[in-house]
């Protein structure tokens, strides 16, 4: 498509937006503006706007497409900003925030002057923040959730899911209710379970000094994601609060259950508890990114030596196989680790195991 696009905030999601819209359309002309204007300046460095514009008027003034991609609340004060502006009869409004409804009631004002505002939400992204965190490949077959709420919006959204295409997003139309039960569920809830388990960690460890450094493999999966912007979440807390209380009111009677279960050392409901878990949990999709990201992992058990990882890491540079994630999941000394390496295709994880089994010695797998 040819037209002006304006993105407001560049950073994680702004700036991957960008990279997959001008690979999309290069005829477009992207402009970018952030209030810390260093993520604006690196945009402009890693090409994935046009320009910098000032203020949040100038580049609205002719743009085709608005894209806000700040936090939660500071969208609502962009969108009160937007409805002072002179901006195109025709342009499309959409923003990127984890929360629906009450962004929705608060673009009103622009929808009362007419204008065209798609809530969206991109269901994939990293504990990582800013412009340098950025990538084309972020949203690939992940879903990406729209939520026009009139015959206007929805025909707009056609033209929106065109402007997005380089995402190679799955788009889905839901309500703005009904996307913040769902993603206050999947993805706002353990975000809260995430950090609260570091909490509990962190005032244990008071008493304990050994504890923070045997916290390994499982420690570390499930609370990655407790490593996000603080900012980020404190304003998605507060947007889907309703929700959220009620998923915690949920969780406490799980949490008296497994009490219960264990008080009365209940092993068959404690095997089945587990079980009903891991065959739910087994069963999510993996192949595309869902709620949950896809992950193309591959285990190397490693011995501990200096060097190891370079070395492994050097084969595949070798044949030119990009690796997205490396981390060791358990090292003990003189005993081999597990290396897992991550990858953005199932082929490139083929082509990873067969450079490293034809290289070493050391035994690879994947479920
Ligand atoms: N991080 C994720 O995993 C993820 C995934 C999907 C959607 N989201 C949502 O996308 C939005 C952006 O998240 P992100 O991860 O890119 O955050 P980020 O911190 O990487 O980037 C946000 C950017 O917005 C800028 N900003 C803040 N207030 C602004 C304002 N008033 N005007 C202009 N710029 C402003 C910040 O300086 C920052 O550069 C959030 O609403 C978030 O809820 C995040
Ligand atoms: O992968 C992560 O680090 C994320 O937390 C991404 C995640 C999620 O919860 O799945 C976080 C917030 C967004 O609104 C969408 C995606």
């Amino acid at each position: 498509m040819n037209g002006n696009v304006f993105i407001i905030g560049m950073g994680l999601i702004g700036g991957s937006l960008a990279l997959c819209i001008k690979k999309a359309h290069p005829d477009a002309k992207v402009s970018g503006f952030d209030v810390r204007k260093r993520q604006a300046e690196l945009a402009k460095m890693f090409g994935a706007i046009d320009e910098i514009s000032e203020t949040i008027r100038e580049g609205a003034s002719d743009a085709d497409l608005i894209i806000i991609s700040a936090p939660v609340r500071e969208t609502a004060r962009i969108l009160m900003e937007l409805s002072t502006c002179a901006i195109k009869e025709t342009v499309i409004i959409t923003d990127t925030g984890s929360t629906k409804k009450e962004i929705s009631r608060l673009a009103a004002p622009l929808k009362q002057k007419g204008f065209s505002f798609i809530g969206g939400h991109p269901m994939a992204g990293s504990h990582k923040s800013g412009i340098t965190a950025a990538k084309e490949i972020l949203f690939e077959n992940a879903f990406y959730i729209l939520t026009p709420e009139d015959s206007r919006e929805k025909e707009s959204a056609a033209d929106l899911k065109e402007w997005l295409r380089g995402t190679n997003a799955r788009f889905l139309e839901l309500s703005p209710e009904d996307h913040d039960y769902l993603a206050g569920a999947i993805s706002h809830f353990p975000h809260i379970i995430a950090a609260s388990i570091v909490h509990q960690t962190k005032s244990l460890s008071g008493s304990n000094d050994l504890l923070p450094r045997l916290a390994a493999g499982g420690f570390r999966d499930i609370t990655r994601i407790a490593s996000s912007s603080p900012e980020m979440w404190r304003d998605i807390l507060l947007h889907n609060k309703d929700v959220l209380i009620e998923l915690l009111d949920l969780w406490g009677k799980e949490m008296e259950r497994v009490r219960r279960l264990l008080g009365t050392s209940n092993e068959e409901e404690l095997t089945a508890y587990f079980s009903e878990a891991k065959q739910f949990r087994d069963g999510l999709p993996v192949k595309e990114k869902g709620a949950i990201p896809a992950f193309y992992d591959l285990y190397v058990d490693i011995p501990d030596y200096p060097g190891v990882i370079s070395e492994i890491t050097g084969y595949l540079a070798k044949e030119e196989i990009s690796i997205t994630n490396i981390r060791i999941i358990e090292t003990r000394e003189e005993i081999y680790g597990v290396l897992a390496i991550s990858f953005q295709t199932a082929m490139d994880r083929e082509k990873a195991e067969k450079c490293i089994q034809a290289c070493t010695s050391y035994p690879t797998s994947y479920e």
